[in-house]
C-alpha cells in the first residue's frame, strides 16, 4: 500500500517538535533524536548539555533520579546486546526496567506516566514514529488531522472523572482547551434532529419537546445516569483489582460503591425500557449508545452510558488546542521528563516468558528488553494471538474471546474543504442515519462526522475546514482485492458517503473538496496495529453490563493489559481509566504502593469468579 493512498500515514516529522536534542550527539535518524533526548537521564552529560533540555524538571532532580543508569548514550542500549540480539545477564541488568509498556496509545501512556511519577523506570516501546495510536495525528498540505475521534470526555477542570486533565497534570502538563457547545448533533430517520447541548437542561427540553408524552420517562432515565455518574465522580478512581483501595472505598463511600456494584451488571437498554415506551425514543437511545460502544443500548453497559451521558454536561466536551494529537505528545514528553523512556519504531514481536513469568519483550530488529513487569497496550487479541503463542491461550482469555468479539473497523475520510460550504453555526460533531433505524449497526449504515476546525481554526489553512468522516466497515470487505481494485473501491465507497452528506447536510460539498484521503480497515490495521483494524471489543451476546470485562492483570505472572480490551472498554477516557487502574495494580506489585498478598489473592479469585457469571 503506498503511503499517500493509505489514509493514516506520515505525521509531522519529529524534527519539527519543540524538543531540543543534544548539540554534540548526532542522532542517526529522527527517532533517535527523541531517543537521545530520552536518554539525557543517563547522567554523563555536561551542565550545558543538560541545560538544553526544555524540561521543567531541575538538573539535580534528573541526576538523582537517574543515578542508577550509567548509559553513555542512546546507542549504548544497542551495544549492551550481543550480536545475536539477545542480552547477557550483565547487560540485562543495565537495561532493566520496572515496567515495559508495549504501545503508546492513551491507555499505554497513562499507565506509563502514572508509574513514572511514582518513581518507576518505565520503557515504552512504540512501533510507529509518534505516540498516540488511535489518538494520534497526521499532517498534510497545512491540515492537522486527528487520526480518530475528536470528541474528548474527561478533559474539564472539575470533579474526579476528568481523567485526561489529571493524567496530564500528573506530569506537569496543562493544555489549553476549547469548550464545545454541542457534544453531537443527531440527524436521524423521520426528520428527527437532536442537538446534545452542553447545558443539560437545554438538552432535556429539546428532547422532551420532541417526545412530550415521554417527558417523565426521559427525566427518569437520564436521572439514573446522573445517580451513577455522581457516585463515580465522588470517588478517587484507582484499581478495582487492588483490595486495600477497593475495601477502603466501600468504607468511605458505602452508598456510592453499592450503587456502582448494583449497576455494574446492567445495560442501558433494560433501564431505558423501564421508563420509556416510545419505540422511536428508544431508538434514539440506541443511537446515543451506538456512538459510545458501537452497539445498541441493550448491549451497552449502564455505567459506560452514564459516564458519557453526564460528563458531556458536567465537565463538558473540550477540544485541545492544536488537535487531539497534542495530548499524546504532551504525555510522551512528560514521561521523558520524569526520567523514563519511549522508543519509537520499536515493533514488539514477542513477550519473553521465563518460568511462566513475563520478563521481557523482543522487538523486530532482534533486540530484547527486560523488566520486572510487562504491560501490553496492544489489543488482547494481538497480545494473546501474536505477542504470545496462540496455542497457549489461558482459560481467562478464552472466556474473554467467547464473550467479546472484535468490533468492526472504520472507513475514514479525512478531507479539507472550502469554509463557505458549511452553513453558519454548524456544530462540530454530527451523527447521520438517514432513513431506517434498522441501519444503525449495519456497515456503512450510519455516518460519524467531526469538524474540529469549527472549534480550532489553526488546524487548517485559512478559508478551509477539516471534515473527518467515518463509518463502520469490516476488514473482510477489503481483503483479496488487487491494488487497482482496492484503490477503486475506496474511491467508490468514499464517494457514496460524501454524496449522502451532501444530500443531508452540506449542498455543494463535493465541489468544495480541496484535499481528500481515504483510510480503510486495512489502514487501521497497518498503522494502529490493531487486529483486523478493530475499533475495540464488542459483546457477542447481551452482556451483563461491565461484569465480564477483564481488568488489567492476566493469568500470566508479570503480564498486564491496558487499553480498550480491558475494563471499561472503548473510548479515550475509558482507556485513560484503564491506564490509571493498571498503573495502580502494577505499582502495588512493584512495591511502590501498599499491598496485601492475602487480600490480593482473595480479591483476584473473587473477580475471576464474578466474570464467569457474566
Ligand atoms: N477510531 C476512533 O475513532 C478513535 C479515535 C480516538 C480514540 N479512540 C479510542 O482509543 C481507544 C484505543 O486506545 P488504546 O490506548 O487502547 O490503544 P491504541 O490502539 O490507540 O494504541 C495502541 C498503541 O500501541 C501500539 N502498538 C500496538 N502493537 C504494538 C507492538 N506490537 N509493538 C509496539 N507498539 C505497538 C500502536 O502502534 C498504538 O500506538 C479506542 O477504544 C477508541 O475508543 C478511537
Ligand atoms: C469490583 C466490583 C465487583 C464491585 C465494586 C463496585 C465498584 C466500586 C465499581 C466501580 C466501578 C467503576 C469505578 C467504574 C468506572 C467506569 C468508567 C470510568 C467508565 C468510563 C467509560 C467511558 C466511556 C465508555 C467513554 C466512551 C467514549 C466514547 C467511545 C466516545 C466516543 C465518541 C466517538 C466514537 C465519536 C463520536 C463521534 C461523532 C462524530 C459523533
Amino acid at each position: 500500500m503506498n503511503i499517500l493512498s493509505s489514509g493514516l500515514s506520515f505525521p509531522q516529522p519529529i524534527s519539527n517538535w519543540k524538543t531540543k536534542p543534544l548539540s554534540n550527539q548526532k542522532p542517526r535518524n529522527q527517532y533517535q533524536r527523541i531517543y537521545c533526548f530520552a536518554h539525557l537521564k543517563s547522567g554523563n552529560f555536561s551542565d550545558q548539555q543538560i541545560h538544553g533540555l526544555e524540561s521543567g524538571v531541575s538538573r539535580t532532580k534528573h541526576r538523582k533520579r537517574n543515578h542508577l543508569f550509567k548509559l553513555k548514550s542512546a546507542v549504548d542500549i544497542d551495544r549492551g546486546l550481543d550480536t545475536e540480539g539477545s542480552s547477557t545477564a550483565g547487560d540485562r541488568k543495565s537495561c532493566y526496567h520496572d515496567a515495559i509498556v508495549i504501545g503508546s496509545g492513551i491507555g499505554g501512556l497513562v499507565a506509563a506516566t502514572q508509574l513514572a511519577v511514582q518513581g518507576a523506570k518505565v520503557l515504552v516501546l512504540e512501533r510507529y514514529v509518534i505516540p498516540g495510536g488511535s489518538s494520534g495525528f497526521y499532517q498534510r498540505d497545512g491540515f492537522t488531522f486527528d487520526v480518530g475521534s475528536s470528541v474528548m470526555f474527561g478533559f474539564s477542570d472539575k470533579g474526579n472523572l476528568n481523567l485526561i486533565t489529571q493524567a496530564l497534570a500528573a506530569v506537569g502538563c496543562r493544555m489549553q482547551v476549547i469548550p464545545d457547545p454541542t457534544t453531537v448533533h443527531f440527524h436521524l430517520p423521520n426528520g428527527l434532529s437532536v442537538q446534545v447541548h452542553r447545558e443539560y437542561s437545554e438538552f432535556i427540553s429539546e428532547l422532551a419537546d420532541k417526545f412530550p408524552h415521554e417527558r417523565e420517562g426521559i427525566l427518569k432515565f437520564y436521572g439514573i445516569c446522573w445517580k451513577i455518574f455522581n457516585a463515580l465522580n465522588s470517588m478517587e478512581l484507582k484499581s478495582l483489582e487492588e483490595p486495600i483501595y477497593l475495601f477502603g472505598q466501600f468504607f468511605k463511600k458505602p452508598l456510592e460503591c453499592l450503587t456502582l456494584a448494583f449497576y455494574l451488571p446492567q445495560n442501558a437498554g433494560d433501564i431505558a425500557r423501564k421508563y420509556i415506551k416510545d419505540p422511536e425514543l428508544l431508538s434514539f437511545i440506541d443511537a446515543e449508545c451506538f456512538i459510545v460502544s458501537t452497539v445498541n443500548a441493550m448491549q451497552t453497559p449502564m455505567i459506560n452510558a452514564s459516564m458519557v451521558f453526564c460528563d458531556r454536561h458536567f465537565g463538558g466536551i473540550n477540544y485541545p488546542v492544536g488537535g487531539v494529537g497534542e495530548i499524546a505528545k504532551s504525555l510522551a514528553k512528560g514521561l521523558v521528563h520524569q526520567g523514563s523512556e519511549i522508543l519509537y519504531k520499536a515493533n514488539a514481536t514477542s513477550i519473553i516468558i521465563e518460568d511462566g513469568k513475563a520478563v521481557g519483550v523482543k522487538i523486530s530488529d532482534g533486540r530484547q528488553f527486560y523488566a520486572k513487569t510487562i504491560i501490553s497496550n496492544a489489543t488482547r487479541w494481538d497480545t494473546f494471538g501474536k505477542l504470545l503463542k496462540k496455542e497457549d491461550l489461558p482459560e481467562e482469555e478464552k472466556r474473554f474471546q467467547e464473550a467479546y468479539v472484535k468490533a468492526p473497523s472504520f472507513l475514514s475520510i479525512h478531507m479539507g474543504v472550502k469554509a463557505d460550504v458549511l452553513p453558519p453555526y454548524t456544530d462540530c460533531h454530527h451523527f447521520v442515519l438517514e432513513d431506517d433505524w434498522k441501519n444503525l449497526e449495519v456497515p456503512y449504515g450510519s455516518i460519524f462526522l467531526s469538524i474540529p476546525t469549527v472549534l480550532d481554526k489553526s488546524l487548517a489553512p485559512e478559508g478551509n475546514h477539516i471534515l473527518h468522516i467515518f463509518t463502520t466497515s469490516s476488514i473482510e470487505d477489503w481483503e483479496g482485492l488487487s491494488r487497482k481494485d482496492y484503490v477503486a473501491k475506496k474511491e467508490l465507497v468514499a464517494e457514496k458517503i460524501i454524496d449522502r452528506l451532501e444530500k443531508k447536510l452540506f449542498p455543494g460539498l463535493k465541489s468544495s473538496i480541496v484535499f481528500k484521503e481515504v483510510g480503510t480497515p486495512k489502514t487501521h490495521r497497518r498503522y494502529l496495529a490493531r487486529d483486523s483494524g478493530t475499533y475495540g471489543p464488542m459483546p457477542r451476546r447481551t452482556p451483563k453490563g461491565l461484569l465480564g470485562m477483564p481488568f488489567n492483570t492476566t493469568s500470566i505472572n508479570g503480564l498486564y493489559c491496558v487499553g480498550d480490551s480491558c475494563f471499561p472498554g472503548q473510548g479515550v477516557i475509558a482507556v485513560a481509566f484503564s491506564g490509571v487502574m493498571c498503573a495502580h495494580r502494577v505499582a502495588a506489585d512493584l512495591g511502590f504502593e501498599k499491598k496485601s498478598p492475602v487480600l490480593d489473592t482473595a480479591l483476584l479469585k473473587l473477580l475471576g469468579w464474578l466474570r464467569t457469571l457474566a
